[in-house]
This record gives C-alpha cells, sequence and structure tokens, in this order.
C-alpha cells in the first residue's frame, strides 16, 4: 500500500484581505513542505475568507480572487513549493452558466483549485448548496457538476467541498464509484453547541459510503457572528477516527495514511449526474521518508469550555479584522456585564479591556462595589463617571417619570460610553444575554448601545453557568477566580428604581428559558409548549414580549452565535407582524 503524508492546515482567513489570505497559505505550504507533506490543503474559501456574502455578487471581487489564486499557484512554485500539490478554496464564476442578478461575468461560485508546479491545474465548484440556516448559497452561486478526483504518488484522491458531506447524493457515492483511495473535504463549518458530534458521525458515516478514508479539514477563526471551531477529523474507510485536531487552534495536522494505489484512471459520469474530472499529477510511488508522523487525537473540551472558548474566539476576532484593540464596557456589577468582561480580558488581554461604573441614585452601594472588584480581580482599568448631574439636568427640563425617567438612566450610561469610545478609540460592548434580547429587556439606544453583543446568544441560566465555569477554571489553574462572588449570587436586577429585580416584570429565568428554547429555537406553537409543561398564562406572556421585541432585536448589534438559532441571520422574521400565537 503507498503511503501518503497529508498536510491539512486548520487556519483562520479574513474575508476580502486576499494578499494576507494567500501570505497565510504560503507560510502553511512552507511549514508543509518542511514536514515531508505529499499533499495540501486548505479550507474551503481560504483565499476570499468565508462567508463573503454579497461580496460574491461583485464581478470585480471575483476576478480579484481568480487572479489571486494564479498569482499564489506562481508565487509557491518560485518560493520552491511547485512540486507539492495544493488544495485551495476560493471564489470563481462558471464559464457557463448565467449570473442570477445579470453581472457581465458568468454566474459566481464557491470554488476550490489544485496548484501544482506553478498552475492551477484543476478547479471545482461546491456542487450541494446550503441554503437553511446562516446559509444563503443558493442566492449568490450554481453548483458545480464534476467529480474531481487527483492522482499524488499513485493514490487516487476525490475532493469536496463542506456540504457536499452534509447532503445525501452526490460527490460521496461519486467517491466510491470512482474508486478514489482517499476523500478530501475542505469545509468553513460555523460552530453550534453539540456540532462536533454532530460532525463526527457524518464524517464517519461518508467514509463508509465513500468506502474510503476521509479527511474532513475544518476553519478557524471568527467572522462577524460566525466562529469556526476547527475540530477537522480524519476517519478511516470502516469509520474509524484516525486523528482529530484541537479545537479553536490555528495549526496543521500532517499525517501519513496507508492508501489503496489507484487502479484504472477513473472516468466517465457517476452519480448525481457528476463527470469525473481525473488529473494525474504523479504516479510515481511515495519518496521513501523517514519519520513515522501521526496525526493524533485531540480531547474534547467539556461543554461549558467550548462555549465560552467560542465566546473568545468570536470576540477577539471581530476586534481584531476590524482594527480594534480594545474594548469598553460599562460594569454595572451585574453578572452579565461580569461575564463580558471575563471574555474580553481572555480575549484581548485586560491591559486593553476598559470599564467605567456610571452610579446613580438607584445604584446599590454592592453593584460599585462589585464593579470595583471585578476590576481588582482581572486587572482591567476601571473608572467611576456618576451620571446623576446629567440625569438631574434632564429631568430638570423634561420632567420625566415611570418608564421614560428609567430608561433616561440607560441612555445616558450608553450616551457615556459611545462618548468615550469616540474620544478613547474603544469599541463599546453590548452587554445582553438571548433571555433579555429574546423579551426585549434592555433601552433602545440604552444598554444596547454598542458595537458587538459577545452573549447575545446565551441565555441567562447559561451565563450562570458559564460565570461559574471560568471561576472554577481559574480556581484550578491557580488563579484568581476573575468574576465577584456576588455577581453570580445576587438576584439580577436592572436596578432603574428602588429595589427593582428582573423577576417584578419576567418569569424565573429558568421557565423563561425553557419557554424561549422551545418558541425561539425550535418555532413550537403556543399550544405544544404549554403541553410541555408551561402554564398558558405564563405563556401567552412571554411569546407577546418575543414577538413585540422584533424591533428591538433588529437594532441590536451583531454579536457571537453559538446556538443552532441566534438571532441574527438563522431566525428571520417581520417585524411588522399581526400574527400572534395563542394557547
Ligand atoms: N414596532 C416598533 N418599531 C419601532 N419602534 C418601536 C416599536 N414598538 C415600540 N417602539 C419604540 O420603542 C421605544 C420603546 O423601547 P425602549 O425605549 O427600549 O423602552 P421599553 O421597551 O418600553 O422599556 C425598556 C424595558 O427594558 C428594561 N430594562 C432596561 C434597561 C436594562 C434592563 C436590564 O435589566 O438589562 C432592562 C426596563 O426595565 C423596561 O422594562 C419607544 O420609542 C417606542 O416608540
Ligand atoms: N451602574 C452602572 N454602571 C455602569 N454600567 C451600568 C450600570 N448599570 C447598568 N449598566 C450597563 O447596562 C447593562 C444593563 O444592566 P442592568 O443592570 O440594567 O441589567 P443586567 O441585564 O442584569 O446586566 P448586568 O448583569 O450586567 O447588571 C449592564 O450590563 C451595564 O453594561
Ligand atoms: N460551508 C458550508 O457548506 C457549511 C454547511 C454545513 N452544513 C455546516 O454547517 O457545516
Amino acid at each position: 500500500m503507498p503511503q501518503l503524508r497529508l498536510a491539512l492546515n486548520q487556519i483562520d482567513s479574513t474575508v476580502g484581505d486576499l494578499g494576507q489570505n494567500a501570505d497565510a497559505i504560503v507560510h502553511w505550504t512552507r511549514h508543509a513542505a518542511e514536514q515531508g507533506a505529499h499533499l495540501v490543503a486548505f479550507p474551503e474559501m481560504v483565499l476570499t475568507g468565508y462567508p463573503v456574502e454579497d461580496l460574491a455578487l461583485r464581478p470585480s471581487f471575483v476576478e480579484a480572487s481568480r487572479q489571486a489564486l494564479r498569482a499564489l499557484a506562481a508565487r509557491l512554485a518560485d518560493e520552491g513549493y511547485g512540486e507539492l500539490p495544493v488544495i485551495v478554496g476560493y471564489l470563481d464564476r462558471s464559464e457557463t452558466a448565467q449570473p442570477k442578478y445579470g453581472q457581465p461575468a458568468g454566474a459566481p461560485q464557491n470554488a476550490a483549485a489544485v496548484l501544482h508546479r506553478g498552475e492551477v491545474v484543476l478547479t471545482f465548484a461546491k456542487h450541494h448548496l446550503p441554503n437553511y440556516g446562516v446559509f444563503d448559497e443558493f442566492r449568490y452561486f450554481v453548483p458545480g457538476d464534476t467529480m474531481p478526483v487527483i492522482r499524488v504518488h499513485g493514490v487516487d484522491v476525490a475532493l469536496a467541498i463542506c456540504e457536499d458531506l452534509w447532503q445525501d447524493g452526490g460527490r460521496v457515492p461519486a467517491t466510491r464509484s470512482a474508486g478514489a483511495g482517499l476523500l478530501v473535504s475542505v469545509n468553513a463549518s460555523p460552530y453550534e453547541q453539540d456540532k462536533d458530534d454532530t460532525r463526527l458521525e457524518l464524517v464517519r458515516k461518508r467514509a463508509q459510503e465513500a468506502g474510503c478514508t476521509t479527511a474532513y479539514l475544518a476553519m478557524i477563526g471568527g467572522q462577524d457572528e460566525l466562529v469556526f471551531d476547527g475540530d477537522s477529523i480524519v476517519v478511516d474507510a470502516s469509520g474509524e477516527v484516525v486523528a482529530r485536531a484541537p479545537q479553536f487552534a490555528e495549526g496543521c495536522v500532517v499525517l501519513d495514511l496507508d492508501l489503496p494505489a489507484a487502479g484504472a484512471a477513473p472516468s466517465g459520469v457517476v452519480d448525481d449526474g457528476l463527470r469525473i474530472h481525473h488529473v494525474v499529477l504523479s504516479d510515481d510511488p511515495v519518496p521513501a521518508y523517514e519519520a513515522e508522523l501521526a496525526g493524533g487525537y485531540a480531547e474534547r473540551l467539556d461543554d461549558d469550555e467550548e462555549v465560552y472558548s467560542a465566546l473568545v474566539v468570536g470576540l477577539r476576532a471581530y476586534v481584531a479584522k476590524n482594527g480594534f484593540r480594545s474594548v469598553l464596557i460599562g460594569l454595572s456589577g451585574g453578572i452579565d456585564s461580569a461575564l463580558v468582561a471575563a471574555i474580553a480580558c481572555d480575549a484581548l488581554g485586560a491591559q486593553n479591556v476598559y470599564g467605567i461604573s456610571m452610579p446613580s441614585k438607584y445604584s446599590s452601594d454592592h453593584s460599585r462595589g462589585d464593579a470595583a472588584e471585578l476590576a481588582r480581580r482581572t486587572g482591567l482599568n476601571f473608572r467611576t463617571v456618576p451620571i446623576e448631574p446629567m440625569f438631574d439636568a434632564y429631568m430638570g427640563s423634561l420632567g420625566l417619570t415611570g418608564l421614560a425617567e428609567e430608561n433616561l438612566q440607560s441612555r445616558l450610561r450608553g450616551t457615556m460610553l459611545m462618548a468615550v469610545s469616540n474620544q478613547e478609540g474603544h469599541i463599546v460592548l453590548a452587554p445582553g444575554n438571548k433571555s433579555e434580547l429574546a423579551v426585549g429587556y434592555s433601552t433602545l439606544y440604552g444598554d444596547s448601545v454598542g458595537a458587538y453583543g459577545p452573549i447575545k446568544d446565551v441565555y441567562k441560566t447559561a451565563i450562570f453557568r458559564l460565570a461559574e465555569w471560568r471561576n472554577r477554571a481559574a480556581e484550578e489553574r491557580g488563579q484568581t477566580p476573575p468574576i465577584p462572588e456576588n455577581s453570580i449570587t445576587k438576584p439580577p436586577s436592572a436596578e432603574l428604581r428602588p429595589d427593582q429585580v428582573d423577576t417584578d416584570s419576567l418569569p424565573d429565568y429558568p421557565v423563561l428559558d425553557g419557554i424561549l428554547a422551545l418558541y425561539v429555537d425550535r418555532d413550537k406553537g403556543a399550544d405544544e409548549i404549554v403541553s410541555a409543561g408551561y402554564g398558558e398564562e405564563v405563556v401567552g406572556k412571554v411569546l407577546r414580549l418575543v414577538d413585540g421585541a422584533e424591533y428591538k432585536r433588529r437594532q441590536y448589534p451583531p454579536g457571537t452565535k453559538i446556538s443552532a438559532k441566534g438571532f441574527g441571520k438563522d431566525r428571520r422574521l417581520p417585524i411588522t407582524n399581526r400574527w400572534r400565537e395563542s394557547a
């Protein structure tokens, strides 16, 4: 059996930065060459970044991607890596299919290419286009209709792109029909809780269907609301795991695979009308090499650590990729802003995190003290600016009462945060959680101001769990737990009027989150939620609040998605909407 040394580069790329992405590909190809690799792969659309959204509709960007691909092929050869075949995802256009929006050139395609000896020797487009959740690929792309197979050192390697593995039919059975000895799938699969288990089962199943070792190469990093968690997987033809890369870590998995020698060159049309496109790069057996490398098996993170890591990676990517270094947070002494501050310190370093306590006449002593204690524990930059003089000035002019008076306090804090952001250049983090966003429990242009919402997809009940996990993790490492115990144990309160607590307006969080999980995440109707054991009255109230807060959510900043249904592209509801659920 020939052996093939495969290098899977689980790396980050930045949407639109063709130059920097090409540099990263060269860097990691050099690394793979130094490791003696015979075949090198990079993730889906690594050259352009993923997802490019409506940039795909701009012919200038499509051309730039095609041009960057050709330049990359030449550069790899110039730098001495021409003999090494490199699989690179990029944005292409079809020479034949008409664009959907009348652009002058052919329709855009989510494509990948094999670069060898300075040339683009093979290109192919994704066959199955995802069009659900956060994906809109039918909006942009036309599907590919070939089955790419490259012969590398006497092994036939079939190629696929992400969704090609998620749907039945297409390139997986075609890999078997083509008699390939290895299937390499390049991916950009956004993080969701528990998706690692789903992916593992998927890859095992598809390897058995394809009848060959299957390498699933994942992307790492973050793009706007999405986090890419890595977790590349290689399984053999029987579905046994051969290697698994770490989650949330950039790097290269290099492994030696025993693979069957290729037979006669595959040709013809196979499953789903896919025409085999077979390119022989090298029929020579693999040159002798010495060191035995193993891909290894990185242990999975536990559930809370995994979510927390996703929140850290998502925030870090957003801040860095948008050209910022520092963030600003209003610190109330409560658990939400404390958790956001802990995440920010882990993502950016405490020296880049700025917190302001902005007490009003309703702020309790403990809320001021807890905010200061958080700053002491984490080392973030801290100051206190009371809002009372500004509040008094507004009240003197307007004579506000009730909710208007309450919301004014929140808005003064929002204005203050934006003013300091303008003055000092930090971006403002919005500390709203998924429970609050669901029911509209925040003040528009008040505590909802900001550039990014790190915990907007985390329910309040999970906020407590994550805070406790982060403190426990610190203790286990012999460090100071970042979040003051009091911020975790005191009853949540907006402190906008005397003795206010969240439960004055909302059901207890376990009940609220239970209902939201059914209504928001699973689109259950009122009857089904009541049948699940929740009271008719509370269900009616929560559903009314959720429906009535759509306008507020639309104006909320973007933030890291961790669930299968975040408040972003996953859940698109009309703002103007008279449909109401009744139990
Ligand atoms: N469909 C629609 N499309 C566009 N705008 C719409 C609208 N419906 C109302 N509006 C407008 O929205 C505004 C009302 O919204 P808004 O000003 O936010 O005020 P509102 O939602 O009435 O009140 C804020 C609520 O959030 C609570 N809160 C505030 C701050 C922090 C926290 C916390 O614990 O985290 C909780 C507070 O106790 C109160 O219950 C009005 O200007 C109204 O005209
Ligand atoms: N006294 C304050 N000083 C600074 N920021 C504040 C203050 N009060 C509220 N904020 C900001 O407004 C956000 C909403 O806070 P609020 O206390 O109303 O409710 P919360 O959702 O329970 O949040 P938290 O758990 O952080 O207190 C806070 O996370 C914080 O960023
Ligand atoms: N880029 C893709 O095709 C991703 C789609 C796939 N179902 C996933 O979530 O992993």
